[in-house]
């Protein structure tokens, strides 16, 4: 499983994977259409190829000359509220674009797919913790697709053979010495609140505070994007195929956030309550026991504070985000 090919490898979780993958020694190609990421994004040492996976035929002919062990896939749009807007963008790139890699990736031989699933597949939840077989009932046209193709891996596998892991991260967050979060826009909480403080945002929307938690404010399970790359690393040699739910189990609000960050930088972040965003549940949080029996994955950076602390860290390296 050495030679592995990185689709979104020039997007946030990612450039922090293909990070991880070569410092273990790797071979990475990324490939990248730049749609939302960034070409400094890319670490100098893997392969890059631009290219959109509209293009059939020339994922295809990466493939085949390539000869990957493995694929992982992050390539994808994945703003929630833009997928409400425009659900042909999300179901064309998210799965149609998805099939031509799948079927890439099967006619090449490929041994192990790993794909960026999403906590936006359960929609509201029926209990927390998220158990890996609760009912999936997504409330946004992004969790319908990232669902969709976790149920065309599930099919793949079972008709050509091809092995597949199916990450669902929960809140993705933090950043490695070298690459961090540069969305545009920017719509994730750690981000906003440290743009805030450092004065390039006048105030944070704080959305909602009479929800049915401790505080009133969203409940969400933050992890560590380099938490993420270690189980990435470690699904290529998953047991069996499936899925698993990618969390620390320690649920935080809005508002646990916001102190941390404060905590974190020793400034106030200027805040505004606001309504609440459609389409939020109230709580999220992972179990992720099968991710720990089966792929041995173990978090490193479970606190709040490490993980601001590293994307805090980031951002005052780059302030203005990525140049390119
Ligand atoms: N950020 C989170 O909290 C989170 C949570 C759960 C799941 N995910 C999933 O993780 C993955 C990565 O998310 P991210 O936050 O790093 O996003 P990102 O937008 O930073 O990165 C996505 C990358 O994929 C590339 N891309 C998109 N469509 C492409 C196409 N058709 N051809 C070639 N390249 C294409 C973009 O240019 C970008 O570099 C996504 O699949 C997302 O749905 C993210
Ligand atoms: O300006 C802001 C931005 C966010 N929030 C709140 O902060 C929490 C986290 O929001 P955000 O960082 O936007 O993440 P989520 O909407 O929880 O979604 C992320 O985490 C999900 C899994 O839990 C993934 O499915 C999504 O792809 C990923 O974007 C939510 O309660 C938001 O309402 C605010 O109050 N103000």
């Amino acid at each position: 499983m050495k030679k592995v090919l990185v689709t979104g490898g020039a997007g946030y979780i990612g450039s922090a994977c293909s990070e991880y993958l070569l410092n273990l020694g790797y071979d990475v190609t990324i490939f990248d259409g730049l749609l939302t990421g960034h070409r400094e994004a890319v670490d100098p040492r893997a392969k890059f190829i631009l290219g959109n996976l509209s293009d059939r035929e020339k994922i295809k002919s990466v493939c085949r000359e390539g000869k990957f062990d493995a694929i992982m896939h992050f390539a994808a749009f994945s703003l929630v509220g833009e997928s409400m807007k425009d659900p042909s963008k999300y179901f064309r790139n998210n799965i149609a674009n998805g099939i031509n890699l799948a079927d890439a990736a099967v006619e090449s031989g490929v041994k192990m797919f790993v794909f960026s699933s999403t906590a936006a597949t359960f929609g509201q939840p029926e209990s927390i913790p998220i158990k890996e077989f609760d009912r999936q009932i997504p409330i946004n046209p992004y969790g319908e697709s990232k669902l969709c193709f976790e149920k065309i891996l599930k099919w793949y596998h079972e008709i050509y053979g091809i092995n597949y892991a199916a990450l669902r991260y929960f809140n993705a967050a933090g950043a490695t010495e070298n690459f961090g979060e540069d969305h545009r826009p920017e719509t994730h909480l750690i981000p906003l609140i440290l743009q805030t403080v450092r004065g390039k945002r006048d105030k944070l929307m704080l959305y909602g505070d009479d929800y049915d938690t401790a505080d009133g404010t969203c409940v969400r399970d933050y992890i560590h994007i380099l938490d993420l790359a270690q189980a990435h690393e470690l699904a290529l040699s998953a047991p069996e195929s499936g899925h698993y739910n990618l969390g620390t189990g320690n649920g935080l609000s809005v508002r646990e956030i916001i102190d941390a960050a404060e905590d974190v930088t020793g400034l106030k972040v200027n805040y505004e309550v606001a309504p609440r965003r459609p389409g939020d549940p109230a709580k999220l949080i992972a179990c992720s026991e099968r991710a720990r029996r089966m792929l041995k994955w173990e978090p490193k950076y479970e606190s709040a504070h490490k993980i601001i602390e590293s994307a805090w860290k980031w951002q005052l390296k780059h302030p203005d985000g990525y140049k390119n």
